[in-house]
């Protein structure tokens, strides 16, 4: 007894202050700090948690809690309450989201700035700039869009020397610089968002005239200003919202929903399937495990990687399995004169189901498989399935995700696919 314990000296170990009694087998000191005036004895210094909040209930209850005894009926109720407030704080939101011909893209509400300027933009889960056609875009690149005035903003601060330019996968481009304002959208609202105003805008979206921008729900390490990149509208509302997701129910030829914060249990039929979200490239990115041509068509096992992407129109997969299902198709051919895949209006198209996890799969109705009549005449219809070729990934588009009820879940970094 009383015999100090040779132990080797451990490199940073903090001070402790163990009053050594002198009978037990003390802790050695360590060599990493100044000696104490006792060998074997060390002092801590304790600092008070500045983000404390004493609270007496739950200070009371822990007391309960440590030796594990039941809490009073009233303490209980009162910490009940507590816990009941603190997860009110959160919130959700909902916002229709209309399709626009042919279901070529969906236009959202929503408002920017003091007092509410309201814009129709694109929610594209395929990006992650939330730019808007504005008073810097020059007349001659307007042709009816709504144009946010940023300088009629009481609450618009411009973010100095940052600037954005993206371009998208159909060829149409955008650029111009940012300011920070509120935003509002399905009753959800956040007061400092990256709005990044157009100075210039391809003619695509110039031709697109009634829709005034785009919101990318996409990842923001892939945003586009710089010097440093702004985060999505989801991100910055996720930590205040009930759950960290948000859902999108697309419809073929009738408004749909943009869900933030909870999931509707009537949105949807049977159970969702999640899979999970491989976020290294900036996308809401997942692997489907294969596909069925035709209602008694044969399961064929072919992973298939590609990007949950409400901002682009059709179902770009991989040319193999798009010759296998135009081969269904009677008198479908590849045109290049239409850069693409073309078939009679009045084929019989083949449903066309894409698999989701180890058992579960979404159908997609041979009529979504037909997007819209490449002549005047109405004679022959460009598909709604084709290849994503020089992409390096597949693309499941609108056609695809309108055909389901689709979870984009940053909490659990998955996506849930149900039908509906
Ligand atoms: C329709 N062309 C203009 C236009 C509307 C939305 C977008 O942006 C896109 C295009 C393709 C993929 N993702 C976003 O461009």
């Amino acid at each position: 007894s009383g015999f100090v314990e040779a132990l080797p000296p451990r490199i940073g170990t903090p001070h402790v202050s163990t009053p050594s009694n002198g009978t037990g087998a003390a802790t050695s000191g360590d060599a990493s700090s100044k000696r104490s005036t006792h060998p074997g004895t060390a002092s801590l210094t304790q600092v008070r948690n500045p983000n404390f909040v004493p609270n007496g209930p739950l200070a009371l209850a822990k007391v309960y809690s440590k030796y594990g005894l039941p809490l009073p009926p009233d303490l209980q109720d009162l910490i009940n309450r507590i816990y009941q407030q603190l997860r009110q704080k959160r919130s959700t939101g909902s916002v229709v989201t209309t399709p626009q011909q042919y279901d070529v893209e969906y236009l959202t509400p929503v408002t920017i700035g003091t007092p509410g300027q309201n814009l129709e933009i694109d929610i594209d889960t395929g990006s992650s700039d939330f730019w808007v056609f504005s008073s810097e875009t020059p007349k001659s690149q307007v042709d009816g869009q709504t144009c946010y005035n940023p300088n009629k903003s009481s609450t618009a601060k411009k973010l100095e020397g940052a600037t954005w330019e993206i371009e998208y996968g159909d060829g149409s481009s955008s650029s111009g610089d940012v300011y920070l304002d509120k935003v509002k959208m399905g009753g959800v609202n956040f007061s400092s968002q990256a709005v990044e105003v157009a100075s210039k805008v391809s003619a695509e979206f110039t031709a697109d005239t009634n829709n005034d921008g785009l919101m990318g729900l996409a990842f923001g390490s892939i945003n586009q200003v710089r010097p440093q990149k702004q985060t999505t509208f989801f991100e910055n509302l996720q930590s205040s919202l009930d759950k960290p997701l948000f859902t999108a129910d697309l419809k073929s030829g009738a408004p749909g929903h943009f869900n933030f914060g909870y999931i509707d249990k009537n949105a949807y039929t049977g159970s969702i399937t999640y899979t999970p979200v491989n976020s290294t490239q900036g996308f809401w990115m997942w692997t489907s495990p294969g596909y069925t041509i035709g209602a008694s068509g044969k399961f064929k096992s072919s992973p298939i990687e590609g990007i949950a992407d409400t901002g682009t129109t059709l179902l770009l997969l991989p040319s193999s399995v798009v010759k296998a299902y135009y081969k269904n198709v009677s008198g479908a051919s590849y045109q290049s004169s239409n850069g693409g895949y073309v078939f009679p209006c009045d084929a019989t198209l083949p449903s066309f189901y894409v698999s989701v996890g180890d058992d579960a799969r979404i159908k997609i109705p041979g009529k979504y498989m037909s997007y819209a009549p490449v002549d005047s005449q109405g004679q022959n219809c460009f598909g709604g399935l084709q290849t994503d070729d020089g992409i390096g990934f597949s693309i499941f588009g609108d056609v695809f995700l309108k055909a389901a009820f689709v979870v984009f879940d940053a909490g659990k970094e998955r996506l849930g696919l149900a039908a509906k």
